[in-house]
């Protein structure tokens, strides 16, 4: 099974809103790959994209080597982590994955392991809906990771973390990348991310502004967050006002 994504030339409209403007990259194996860019860059867009739950107009996307709806389990293919509020708030948590994992084919022995995984077999048979947002974002890596999926693709997966939490998916994230995995993260936090990837995918204005070692860009500048605000200064759409 390959491990990449593959995005080519990906173009998209809502309306009059130019989302993606030829989106073009590749999402490598073994390695953590930052998805960076200012608000409405193109990021989720393209993430929804990728597994089919938006159409680009032109272009191709490629999730280990293959259109995402024609993979015959997605889950062991790819795990994504796009929207950690999506649960049905009556259902417990260890409900919600083995819902999904019999969907797929899989049993209640990988839903309690992935549990152990992000540390929510305590608190597995509490309602989703009385979870804090961290553990939301918990529960919807543990439901990414289900599959055992040599690829995976996460939108915002520090939002709602404590602290403790920050260093345990730092830990996470980097092993799932040594295991083989292409780990597609997409990140406004800079520090967290300059910790963990290898590799960063700068967007602004729905196309790619530079694809490159991390290690290279703090060479050139301190910090990537210094580098990042170098690179997408001319791609900020919404900007604050004066303090
Ligand atoms: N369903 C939609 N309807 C209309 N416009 C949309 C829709 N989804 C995205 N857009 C627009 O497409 C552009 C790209 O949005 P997208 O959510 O992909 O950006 P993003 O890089 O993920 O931003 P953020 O960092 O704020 O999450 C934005 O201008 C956004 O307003």
């Amino acid at each position: 099974m390959q491990a990449t994504i593959e995005v080519k030339d990906l173009r998209k409209r809502f309306g009059s809103t130019v989302a993606l403007d030829g989106m073009t990259f590749t999402v490598r194996p073994g390695r953590v790959t930052g998805f960076v860019g200012p608000n409405g860059a193109g990021k989720s867009t393209t993430m929804r994209v990728v597994l089919g739950l938006d159409a680009a107009e032109s272009g191709s996307a490629l999730v280990a080597g293959r259109v995402y709806r024609t993979l015959r389990s997605p889950y062991r293919h790819v795990g994504a982590l796009l929207d950690a509020g999506a649960v049905q708030p009556s259902r417990s948590a260890r409900h919600h994955l083995l819902w999904q994992a019999h969907s797929q084919g899989l049993g209640a022995r990988r839903v309690d392991e992935v549990l152990d995984l992000v540390g929510l077999r305590q608190a597995a048979r509490r309602r989703a809906g009385e979870y804090s947002l961290g553990m939301r974002q918990r529960l919807g890596l543990a439901a990414a990771l289900l599959g055992d999926p040599p690829v995976l693709m996460l939108d915002e997966p520090f939002n709602g973390l404590d602290p403790e939490g920050m260093v345990w998916i730092r830990g996470l994230l980097r092993s799932l990348a040594a295991e083989g995995r292409a780990v597609l993260v997409s990140s406004h936090l800079m520090s967290e991310l300059q910790d963990v990837a290898g590799h960063v995918v700068v967007v602004g204005r729905g196309r790619v502004v530079a694809d490159t070692g991390v290690a290279d860009l703090i060479g050139r500048h301190t910090t990537l967050e210094e580098a990042y605000l170098e690179l997408t200064r001319d791609a900020v759409e919404f900007r604050g006002g004066p303090r």
